[in-house]
């Protein structure tokens, strides 16, 4: 039978990132792609990203995360559903910093400047093409060759491309409402040029200390808010010396604070996380589930 059969989960969301919570730590069992598939159906409890706490591997970590999302593939980085990972451990254990590991690495995590806020330290960017990766060798990747639309006539082009830990592809437009993210994200979610896919956001500088964004994400679709592709797009913009170190980005379910420090290149992310209820998985869900 299913690990997850009857087992607890918090419905949490990260600023509108649908977020569900599971704490394996007293298991052995893992989560298969099928399982989460099967939790996210809608008989189960929908979600972005299933973030799942495993035994912790390494001394002086709370856990091993685990990050899903709804399509049963695997992410490294996910900053709203760290937030309510963080959010949940303190509220229990009345910790106010914890560290965790996730494939991605270590994860700081503090208490924010306000007791609603969580602080996420997302580790330094990368900007090697390898490490995004792109497939093909781009030298420069503050902007890229890949375009959407006529070719003499692009709809989208020239995006920045950063790994947070989970590639990003930024398109930088005027109004990010003004484009079927709906239709373009999957076409380049699936690029050939990342061939482990990628989360596309289309971004708009407001100004040097603010950025609005939307994000179609890797695995997930559309969602109110994407945290790793927030850093990603505030790091592209500050490298493009169109934005200062610290910023403000508005996403569809609300703000993030962004600092990329210049210290060690570590990027800071501060927003809310929202407890929503608490449940026991139907076992029903994870019958067909070997
Ligand atoms: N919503 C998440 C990101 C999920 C990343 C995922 N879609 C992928 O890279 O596969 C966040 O707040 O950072």
């Amino acid at each position: 039978m299913s690990a997850l059969a009857n087992h607890a989960f918090a419905k949490m969301n990260g600023i509108g990132n649908e977020i569900v919570v599971v704490d394996l730590r007293d298991s052995k069992a893992g989560v298969t792609a099928e399982e989460a598939r099967a939790v996210a159906s809608p008989a189960g409890v929908p979600y972005d990203q299933l973030m799942v706490l495993q035994p912790p591997r390494l001394q002086g970590t709370e856990a091993f995360i685990k990050i899903y999302n709804n399509d049963g593939s695997e992410s490294g980085a996910c900053g709203n559903g760290m937030r309510c990972v963080v959010r949940r451990l303190f509220e229990k254990t009345g910790q106010s910093a914890a560290t965790f590991e996730t494939r991605a690495g270590l994860l700081n995590c503090w208490q924010g400047p306000a007791p609603d806020l969580y602080t996420i330290d997302m580790g330094a960017p990368k900007f090697g093409w390898q490490d995004i990766p792109l497939a093909e060798e781009f030298r420069d990747t503050r902007y890229i060759e890949l375009q959407v639309g006529p070719i003499d006539a692009p709809i989208l082009h020239s995006p920045s491309v950063v790994s947070m830990g989970n590639p990003h592809a930024i398109f930088w437009v005027d109004d990010v409402n003004a484009y079927d993210l709906e239709r373009f994200g999957p076409l380049l979610e699936n690029h050939p040029i990342f061939p482990e896919r990628a989360n596309i956001t289309l971004a708009h500088i407001v100004d040097r200390d603010h950025i609005t964004m939307r994000t179609w994400e890797r695995g997930a679709g559309l969602t109110r808010a994407c945290g790793s592709a927030a850093c990603a797009t505030a790091v592209a913009a500050a490298r493009l010396k169109r934005a200062n170190r610290t910023v403000e980005m508005t996403l569809p379910g609300g703000k993030l604070s962004i600092e990329w420090r210049e210290r060690d290149d570590h990027v800071l992310m501060t927003g809310t996380a929202d407890f929503e209820y608490e449940g026991r998985f139907d076992p029903a869900l994870f019958a067909s589930v070997a």
